[in-house]
């Protein structure tokens, strides 16, 4: 663990906080994610969570097999599942002695500069009580980007610029950007270079895929943050990336 304190958004992808086949939450895994950022909290860092999720959990409750194509559907899910997804994190949380605090927030929202400001505020305010984890999500039913093009990737870089954090962490349900051959390429230091690597599958009841996490990686990087996407499914990779271990695919700061 890297000694000095740090400002950390994390980004959980659908694929790490769904079952396998991507209807209803994962509890386990929720349990497991919530332990690794606990440890972090406990050490010293400010932790912000950006959770996908929410239709994912609301499949399940309003018994749907697959995720709706028609927008209003999916809005529906996410209004029913965003409730369920936030108790899964506080009663995880609650068992690490941390509170959390929910954030539904638009593009729109960190676009106007009042907004931005009072987004900024509220998130500087609830990490300086050192016991509390925001957990933002967009807010589905009146956003639609998110829904269509998976943009809570650029909602982390956004979130992480407007904090000015120290680093992102997107975890997924892959190791991280794999190459035509399937290996992980550690380092990006080059966009050019890795934009053929992207392919157009992604998760069951994703959204975004490997696409919008090299866009949000671009941004966040051009603002001088560095960005490492690893794999959600994995123990102890959060801490290991924090403490500044290689794991997955690391884009330095420009
Ligand atoms: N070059 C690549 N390397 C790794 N994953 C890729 C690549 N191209 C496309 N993908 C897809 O991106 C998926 C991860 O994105 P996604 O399913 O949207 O996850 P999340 O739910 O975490 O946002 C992978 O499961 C894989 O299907
Ligand atoms: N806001 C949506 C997530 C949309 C999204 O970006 O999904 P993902 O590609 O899994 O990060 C939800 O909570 O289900």
């Amino acid at each position: 663990m890297a000694k000095r304190s740090q400002r950390i958004v994390l980004k959980f992808g659908t694929g790490i906080l769904s079952t396998e086949k991507g209807i209803g939450l994962s509890r386990s895994q929720i349990a497991r994610l919530v332990r690794e950022v606990g440890a972090l909290v406990r050490a010293g860092h400010e932790c912000v969570i950006v959770s996908s999720g929410a239709v994912a959990a609301g499949l399940d409750t309003l018994g749907l097999a697959t995720k709706p194509k028609e927008l209003a559907a999916k809005q529906a899910c996410a209004a029913v599942g965003q409730s369920q997804l936030m108790h899964a994190y506080a009663s995880a949380f609650a068992k690490q002695g941390i509170s959390v605090a929910q954030l539904l927030l638009t593009h729109q929202d960190l676009d106007s500069r009042v907004r931005h400001l009072n987004a900024r505020n509220t998130l500087t305010h609830l990490l300086s009580r050192g016991h509390v984890v925001p957990i933002i999500n967009e807010n589905d039913s009146v956003a639609v980007e998110e829904l269509n093009f998976g943009d809570n990737d650029r909602l982390s870089a956004e979130v992480a610029i407007l904090l000015k954090a120290d680093l992102l962490i997107i975890l997924t349900s892959v190791d991280g950007l794999q190459d035509a051959a399937g290996k992980v390429v550690p380092l990006v230091r080059d966009f050019t270079e890795v934009a053929s690597l992207v392919r157009s599958d992604k998760g069951h009841t994703s959204t975004g895929g490997m696409v919008t996490k090299l866009q949000a990686a671009q941004l966040a990087v051009k603002a001088g943050i560095p960005v490492n996407i690893a794999s959600g499914r994995k123990a102890g990779l959060v801490y290991q990336i924090v403490a500044g271990k290689r794991v997955g695919t690391y884009f330095p700061a420009k």
